[in-house]
């Protein structure tokens, strides 16, 4: 009764995206930053996908924009072998930029339901940008990388290195 959790699989309750904002002008383009204060493990979103076909993918969104937006998915193909498909996420999901040393959000992916959930991997303070990782293959340069060292600066570390 009540607000418990439905199990009836066909019956998605939404999650609203309360005291967070887009953010338009980041380094990063359009980020999603919280308003205030968000606990460790608060669901802040689920998203439903859109399961694209590898053949779709490969011959048309793959050679658009909206590519830069899907998410490794995993599918069985007819051999019974899992691949890797892509999926395009609706909502907030599609919103969240990389960090990999600040990651404060992660997600999971309900494959039967074709749904991302997203938590808070930690406190999250107001003020700060909600990001998921991205993994090590980026196709983009990393805003939060920090600045490739000066050839001054390499050469210095690289004699402390031969002297160490
Ligand atoms: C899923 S979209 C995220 C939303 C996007 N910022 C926007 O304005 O629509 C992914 C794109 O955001 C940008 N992006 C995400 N994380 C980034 C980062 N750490 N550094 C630079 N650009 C980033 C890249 O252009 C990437 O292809």
């Amino acid at each position: 009764m009540g607000d418990a959790p439905s199990l009836d699989p066909t019956r998605i309750p939404l999650q609203r995206c309360l005291h967070l904002e887009i953010v338009t002008d980041t380094p990063k383009g359009r980020g999603v930053f919280a308003m205030r204060d968000i606990p460790a493990k608060t669901i802040i979103d689920t998203c439903p996908v859109l399961v694209l076909g590898i053949e779709e993918n490969l011959h048309h969104v793959a050679k658009t924009s909206l590519y830069h937006y899907t998410y490794n998915w995993p599918v069985t193909d007819e051999a019974g072998k899992e691949v890797k498909a892509q999926a395009v996420i609706f909502g907030l999901g599609s919103m969240f930029n990389h960090s990999r040393e600040e990651q404060n959000i992660v997600w999971e992916r309900d494959l039967k339901r074709q749904m991302i959930t997203y938590r808070a991997l930690r406190d999250i303070r107001a003020g700060e940008e909600l990001c998921i990782s991205y993994g090590d293959h980026l196709t983009f340069i990393d805003a939060d990388a920090p600045p490739a060292p000066r050839p001054e600066e390499e050469i210095d570390q690289l004699n402390r290195i031969q002297l160490d």
